[in-house]
Parts: C-alpha cells; sequence; structure tokens
C-alpha cells in the first residue's frame, strides 16, 4: 500500500518554500497527522525532526515562542495562522495526542508503541528518548557506590609510588583515586593536561590490584584518535617503565581501535555484534576523544558492557560536540559545577593527601563523584600564545582573547586584513612543500610514514565546506598554487602528492572515516598511502578507495582528534551558525606549536561570545532519577 500525502497547506508550503523547514520534517508530520489532526502537534513533530538535524536529541518546547516569532518575521503574514502560541497550550496538546506518550518518571521502559514521547518539557522521537533512557539509567547505577572494595592502604602507597607529592592539589592523582573505586569516571581536560599520562598510571594500579589478569580495552570514536591514543599510551607507558614494576605495564594493551571495530560491525545493520545479550569480552574499557561520541553510539557502547566492567571516558568537555546528535560528554560534565560529596572528599584525602574540602556540595548528584577534572597543561609553557588564545576563549573572556595578539607572543599570528585569503594559501602552500620534496623516488612503506608524517607537520582547517573560504575551495587554491609552482603534476583526478580523507568507514580494507593518505607512485602504479594501525604504511590503488576528499584543507569537525606541529585556522568573514567559540577552542587546539588565524576581530569576538547549546534531557533525567529514588 502507497500513502499519498495530503495536499499542503498554505502555511507548511510557506515553511518549506523559505527553508524554515526540510522536505523531511514537513514528510514526517504529514505521514503522522493520519494519527492527530491537529496543527500544532504536527508543527512540534517537524521540529523534533528539525532539531535531531541541527544536532539536538528533542526539542524543547521552551524554544517554541521564540520559533513561532523567527517564522513570524521571515515569512509574509498572508501564510500564517499558528494554532497554539503559548508553551503550555502546546504541551497540553501533545499530552492529549494519541502520537505521544508521556513520561514523568524516566526510568519507566514500558513502551506503548507511540512514536513520539514527552518528558519534562522536551519532545522525542521515541527512539531517541530510549536512547538517552539508557545512558541516564546505565549512569545512574554506575554513580552507585561500587562493591569492589580495595586495601585502602596499599593503594594509597601506590599512589604515593606513581605521584610525587604536590605544594598543589595534583588532579591526575585523584583522577587516579576516584577510578580506582567505582565502575564509572569520566576524566576530562584541555590539551595536554595529561589525559592519557593519568590513564596509563590508572590501568598500571588497576593490573597491580587484581589477583587475576585483567582484560583492558583501548578504544576512540574514528580511527585516527585511535591512532593517536595508540602513540600516546605507548609513549606514557615507556615514560612510566622507570616508575614502576614491569609486570604493572604488562597488562596494558599497546593498541586502541575504533568503537565501531570494538563493538563489531554487522554490514549493512545499524546494531552491532556486541549488545546487553552478547557483551563485550572485557574487565576495562577506556575510550578517548569521549566527546565526539554521539547518543545513539554511546547508548550503544553502555549496553554492551558486561555488568562488572569498568568505563574510563576521557574527553574535552570544552570540544565540539558529536557531528550527529546529542553532547552526552558536556551534559554529564555539567554535574562537575556540583562539587563532589563529603565522603568522597574523606575517601580521596586518605588515598591522595590533598585537602579536597573546598569543593565539596552536600546537595549534589551522585554522579559527581565519578567525575574529574584536570586543570594544568603541561603541554603549553607560560609563555605559550596557544595556551594563553584557548584558554582565554573557553572562558568567554573576550577582552583576554583579544589582548593576547598585542602580546608578542612568537607562536601565535593574527591575519586579519583583505588579503588574508591569499596569505593563507599562500602559507598552507609553502607549508606542504616539505611533503612534496619526498616524492622524489618510488615509494616504499618506509618512506611512505616519514611522507605522512611531514604532511602532518601543517594543516589548514576551515571552519565551512563551501565557497572561497571553505574546504573545496581552498583545496582547489592550493592545489592550483602547487602547480603553477611547479611542485605538483595535476594532469588527471589522481596524482602524485594528492593528500586524502576517508569520509566513510571500509571494515574490509580497514580504513576508517577521517583516515588521511597520499598518492605517490611505487615505481609502477600510482598508490594511495596510509598508516594503519599497526604503525606500517600500506598502499592502495586509487580505484579501490571508499569515498574521499581532497584533504590539504579539512573541516574543524574533521580534524577532532589530530593535531598538527602548525596549524593555520581559516574563518569565513561573514557570520554563521557554525562559528561557536567551540569551534574556534577547537580549532586553536589542533596546533602544538604554531597558530596563524584568519579571521576579522569581530567574528572572533563572535565565536568568543557564541557558546553551542545542544538541546537535551539528560541532565534532567539523572535529576529525576536521583530525586525519585530518594523520595523511596
Ligand atoms: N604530571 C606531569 N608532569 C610532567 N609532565 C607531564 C605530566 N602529565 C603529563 N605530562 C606531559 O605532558 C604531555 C601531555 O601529556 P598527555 O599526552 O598525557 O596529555 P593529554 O591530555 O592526553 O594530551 P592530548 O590533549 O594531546 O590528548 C606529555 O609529554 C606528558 O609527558
Amino acid at each position: 500500500m502507497t500513502f499519498t500525502f495530503p495536499a499542503l497547506t498554505p502555511c507548511w508550503q510557506a515553511l518549506l518554500e523559505a527553508r524554515l523547514l526540510r522536505d523531511l520534517d514537513v514528510q514526517l508530520a504529514q505521514l503522522l497527522a493520519r494519527w492527530d489532526a491537529d496543527e500544532s502537534v504536527q508543527l512540534a513533530v517537524a521540529l523534533t525532526s528539525q532539531e535531531l538535524g541541527r544536532g539536538h536529541v528533542c526539542f524543547d518546547l521552551s524554544t517554541w515562542p521564540e520559533r513561532l516569532a523567527q517564522w513570524q518575521a521571515q515569512l509574509s503574514q498572508a501564510a500564517l495562522s499558528w494554532p497554539e502560541t503559548t508553551v503550555a497550550a502546546l504541551d497540553a496538546k501533545l499530552q492529549q495526542s494519541p502520537l505521544v506518550r508521556v513520561i514523568t518518571d524516566p526510568s519507566d521502559a514500558e513502551e506503548q508503541g507511540q512514536p513520539l514521547t514527552l518528558f519534562a518539557g522536551r519532545l522525542y522521537l521515541s527512539r531517541y528518548f530510549r536512547f538517552e533512557q539508557q545512558v541516564a539509567c546505565w549512569l545512574q547505577q554506575a554513580s552507585l557506590p561500587a562493591d569492589n572494595a580495595v586495601n585502602a592502604t596499599e593503594l594509597a602507597a601506590q599512589l604515593r609510588q606513581l605521584f610525587t607529592p604536590q605544594p598543589e592539589t595534583d588532579w591526575q592523582a585523584v583522577a587516579v583515586a576516584t577510578a580506582c573505586e567505582g565502575r564509572f569516571t569520566l576524566i576530562s581536560g584541555g590539551p595536554g593536561t595529561g589525559k592519557t599520562t593519568t590513564v596509563t598510571k590508572l590501568l598500571a594500579l588497576l593490573v597491580a590490584q587484581s589477583e587475576q589478569s585483567l582484560l583492558i580495552r583501548l578504544a576512540a570514536p574514528t580511527g585516527k584518535a585511535a591512532a593517536r591514543l595508540t602513540e600516546s599510551i605507548a609513549k606514557a607507558k615507556t615514560e612510566l617503565a622507570t616508575q614502576v614494576n614491569a609486570d604493572w605495564l604488562e597488562g596494558i594493551p599497546t593498541q586502541a581501535s575504533t568503537l565501531h571495530r570494538l563493538l563489531g560491525v554487522i554490514p549493512g545493520q545499524p546494531e552491532f555484534r556486541h549488545h546487553a545479550q552478547n557483551p563485550l569480552p572485557l574487565d576495562v574499557l577506556v575510550v578517548d576523544e569521549a566527546s565526539m561520541i554521539d547518543l545513539p553510539m554511546m547508548a550503544r557502547l553502555l549496553a554492551a558492557l558486561p555488568p562488572q566492567a569498568r568505563l574510563i571516558l576521557l574527553g574535552d568537555k570544552d570540544q565540539l560536540a558529536s557531528v550527529e546528535a546529542g553532547a552526552v560528554l558536556g551534559d554529564i560534565c555539567r554535574f562537575v559545577a556540583q562539587g563532589i560529596s563529603q565522603p568522597q572528599a574523606e575517601c580521596l584525602q586518605q588515598r591522595t593527601g590533598y585537602d579536597l574540602q573546598p569543593y565539596v556540595q552536600v546537595t549534589g548528584h551522585p554522579l559527581c563523584d565519578r567525575l574529574c577534572l584536570l586543570r594544568k597543561s603541561w603541554r603549553f609553557a607560560a609563555d605559550s600564545g596557544i595556551g594563553k588564545l584557548a584558554e582565554a576563549v573557553n572562558n568567554g573572556d573576550e577582552k583576554t582573547a583579544q589582548a593576547v595578539w598585542t602580546r608578542d607572543y612568537r607562536d601565535i599570528r593574527l591575519h586579519s586584513d583583505e588579503q588574508r585569503l591569499e596569505m593563507a594559501v599562500k602559507l598552507a602552500a609553502e607549508g606542504y612543500h616539505a611533503y612534496l620534496a619526498l616524492l622524489d623516488k618510488p615509494m616504499s612503506a618506509e618512506g611512505a610514514v616519514a611522507l605522512l608524517q611531514a604532511f602532518n607537520q601543517i594543516r589548514l582547517l576551515c571552519a565551512l565546506h563551501d565557497g572561497p573560504w571553505g574546504i573545496n575551495g581552498m583545496n582547489q587554491a592550493i592545489g592550483q598554487r602547487l602547480q603553477t609552482q611547479g611542485r605538483l603534476q595535476m594532469t588527471a583526478d589522481w596524482f602524485a602528492g594528492r593528500p586524502v580523507m576517508i569520509t566513510e568507514n571500509d571494515y574490509g580494507l580497514g580504513l576508517y572515516n577521517g583516515d588521511i593518505g597520499i598518492a605517490a607512485s611505487d615505481g609502477e602504479r600510482l598508490r594511495v598511502w596510509f598508516v594503519l594501525p599497526d604503525g606500517k604504511a600500506h598502499g592502495f590503488l586509487p580505484s579501490r578507495l571508499p569515498a574521499h576528499d581532497t584533504a590539504w584543507a579539512m573541516t574543524v569537525h574533521k580534524s577532532q582528534g589530530s593535531e598538527f606541529t602548525h596549524t593555520l585556522l581559516l574563518l569565513p568573514p561573514e557570520t554563521n551558525p557554525l562559528l561557536t567559540r567551540e569551534l574556534l577552542y577547537t580549532g586553536i587546539t589542533r596546533a602544538r606549536e604554531q597558530l596563524d588565524l584568519f579571521a576579522t576581530p569581530e567574528v572572533l569576538a563572535l565565536m568568543v561570545r557564541k557558546q553551542t547549546e545542544r538541546y537535551s534531557g539528560l541532565v534532567t533525567m539523572l535529576e529525576t532519577m536521583r530525586a525519585l529514588h530518594d523520595a523511596e
């Protein structure tokens, strides 16, 4: 049976034509209109679909009047006839709708088949409500006191072995002491705050304390982030080797995998091989770059953990949230502001010797005791402009973010003049000469490792895809410049020196979204060389590659999980919804030693002010569960 959509009313037609709603949003509303003809309910359905496309988990009803006002301002009066204009009236309509399941207790798992769910003034597609509910229920359980009793005296002694006592609180020691007890720990920190160092010490301690051998797994959301975790864990293990017994380190794996690979992809299906009925075989799971995990992935990951396994999430709460819906790490980290409980402060003081009384709040959620913030960056020295700029942007401190450019820091440069686009092309092309110089002889696997290392020294990051200020325009401009300079011969689609980024996972080839490769001849044929997780380079024929883009320029979103010695960050001259504080902070912190920023002071100021808001109900859900639990 085929379903024919009724003709659109002028109001819907106007919203579509003005691109205030997408076809998909309108079609979903129309499809469900068979069961509820109320127009305000239909508009709420369309908005819920639209919000998902924008990364929000739900439609927050409190934004309804604002949305109607925006529409009103953009549409001709003739097209308008809004049914309900107040939040209370819309809420009441939704509560009565046969399409909507109304939830008051967020742990209520009984399914009634409605496609939409209303909870605490938020309208969800029911599937997304279930994802959020699964995550909240897991976190609620995991924040209860654990029954894995530790030997307190032994633990305190081991912590002293790993951390030399400091005059000020050593947050790394506090994080390790926190994670030694409990099923879940989240460690958030900016670049170079020692997340990998801390987790390596933690794993060494867990190995030392365990009577049986522990099965530990390391993972990250993308191939690139997994490769970086592999690299940094190996480095941290080497640094730790002089400090601890060799057998403590032996149990720590050397390879990290992507979350998709860990969970086991089934080709053509959204579900994974590992789930609640077939849990992952592991005792401890460490996941890095957790800010990139979207809500459905987080729900599936948590469902696949065996009941007694420990989960340690690492990430930077201030970075861009996941591309898909949700901001789970950011949501959880909102509880950091609530401090820690009195018993937790006492326990941590016993273990580490640090006085944490100033952070005690009696009314905090139990989840607060599972969160750790690393506050000191070891990567950026006191005279680092990158560090100062990142800090000012992150704090929303517009004045300092402007003043840093006048302080003669040698590692940051601002280009605001009219010629900045041309300058970005020039600097990027110059920076890429170094890797192109390595193409003068047939490429071997060893040579390709060096080639990719040279390419990773510098990268141009853009906020946008399209237009001259986006990656498409910049990739074209850089290619042309290198060609004019005689560094490249772009005779066809594929040419020696073309860098590409993979944009979809190919499990068969072992290439993942975000992987970077470079085309170079092995003497006989042109191959595209990638460094695989084992650290070795492998050359693929161009025709075999999954979807890819040229990668002299990449978006800030795609650069998450990567760092470059020299980063060029190009921002467009006009305002755009994508220009946010999180994007600016993420772009700046991709730079290890040198940052060239191409932007007007006005756009920078606007970005420092504009924090991303992702609508979700996770925090309210956790608060409600706790209140209901306390009332029992
Ligand atoms: N307590 C410490 N004392 C001295 N150096 C430290 C300390 N903690 C970390 N470092 C050094 O700081 C650098 C960054 O540490 P690490 O890689 O653990 O940070 P990270 O937060 O994981 O970094 P990234 O943001 O790059 O992922 C490393 O060189 C590490 O050796």
